[in-house]
């Protein structure tokens, strides 16, 4: 036999495996939400992007809602203004939502748009203002002092929640074969510009299209329990209990507390896996054996 026939053979073997995986996805809405830690290695964003495009070209209507946590630090960084977070959000005055817009909506959303372009498709980067798309408002987030149990109110400044999203452009979007990728700021009724965390806004998006699947891309292998061991499968209820004890926290938190809400509003799986892996996605959606934290009622 020779090496190319092997190959071909080989390569029919994978695809026939993929293809009743393919099938269940075809025509479905598929939410992945692509982390700031993912990002970074040029190799690998051209690898996401190309699994976009598969997605794409498999039948698939793939909304891609990024964020740019570390990218946004940075350029803080250089403007000399200090990043400060509460229980995993950033705390946002009006010069920072000035910056955090600039990067996310701006720097970020375009190299991902051009990423996916570049590999065939017809990708178009917006954020929630575009197409009175999403609607905010200010965050209002407690906290409790575990010794002494007292509740504090947390000012997060223009940190805002999604409050109203409308599917109209997205659905308009699907039609057209067009692959939207969504920067997480939105404006509020009250005039403002809100800084949105970006998994909070990849569950609003994924719960207003009732997506087959939500995936957070990120920088770990998935939950990792006390001992740092990748969690396979983790309960809503078993969930909780690992915010309280301390277990689950930082940008892990909004993380799975989104992973709940997406469940409770509909959505058929959520999965958190590591975007730091190569065609993470394509793994987790063609092969038998997923990847990852597979979040279940
Ligand atoms: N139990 C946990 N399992 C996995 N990661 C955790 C856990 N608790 C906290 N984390 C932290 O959460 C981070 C992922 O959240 P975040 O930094 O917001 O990522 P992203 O930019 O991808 O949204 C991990 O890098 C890790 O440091
Ligand atoms: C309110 C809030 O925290 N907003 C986030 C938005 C970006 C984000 O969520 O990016 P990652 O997914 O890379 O963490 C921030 O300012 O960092």
């Amino acid at each position: 036999m020779s090496e190319t026939t092997g190959t071909a053979e080989a390569q029919a073997r994978i695809l026939s495996a993929a293809l009743p995986f393919m099938q269940r996805y075809e025509n479905k809405t598929v939410v992945l939400k692509y982390g700031g830690h993912a990002m970074g290695d040029a190799e690998l964003g051209r690898a996401f992007a190309r699994d976009i495009a598969l997605l794409k070209q498999s039948g698939v209507n793939p909304i891609v809602v990024h964020g740019g946590g570390p990218q946004i630090g940075k350029m803080l960084q250089k403007m000399g203004i200090e990043s400060k977070f509460e229980n995993g959000l950033r705390v946002t005055d009006r010069s920072t939502v000035e910056i955090v817009e600039m990067v996310l909506a701006g720097s970020i959303n375009k190299e991902i748009v051009a990423l996916i372009n570049s590999e065939g498709e017809w990708a178009i980067g917006l954020c929630g203002k575009d197409g009175n798309m999403v609607f905010a408002e200010k965050a209002r987030k407690t906290v409790t002092d575990p010794d002494s149990n007292i509740e504090r109110v947390l000012d997060l400044g223009f940190v805002g929640e999604p409050v109203e999203v409308d599917r109209t452009l997205l659905d308009l979007l699907a039609r057209s074969e067009m692959i939207p990728v969504i920067a997480p700021v939105a404006p509020g009724r009250d005039g403002h510009t809100y800084n949105i965390n970006a998994d909070t806004f990849a569950g609003a998006i994924a719960g207003a299209v009732q997506a087959s699947r939500l995936l957070f891309l990120t920088d770990v292998p998935g939950v990792l329990d006390k001992d740092k061991n990748l969690i396979d499968e983790l309960t809503v209820a078993e969930a909780r209990a690992l915010i309280k004890d301390g277990t689950i926290s930082g940008g892990m938190i909004p993380k799975v507390e989104t992973c709940i809400e997406a469940i409770e509003r509909g959505v058929e799986g959520v999965v958190i896996l590591n975007g730091k892996t190569a065609h993470a996605v394509l793994l987790e959606l063609f092969t038998e054996h997923g990847a990852g934290t597979l979040i279940v009622p």
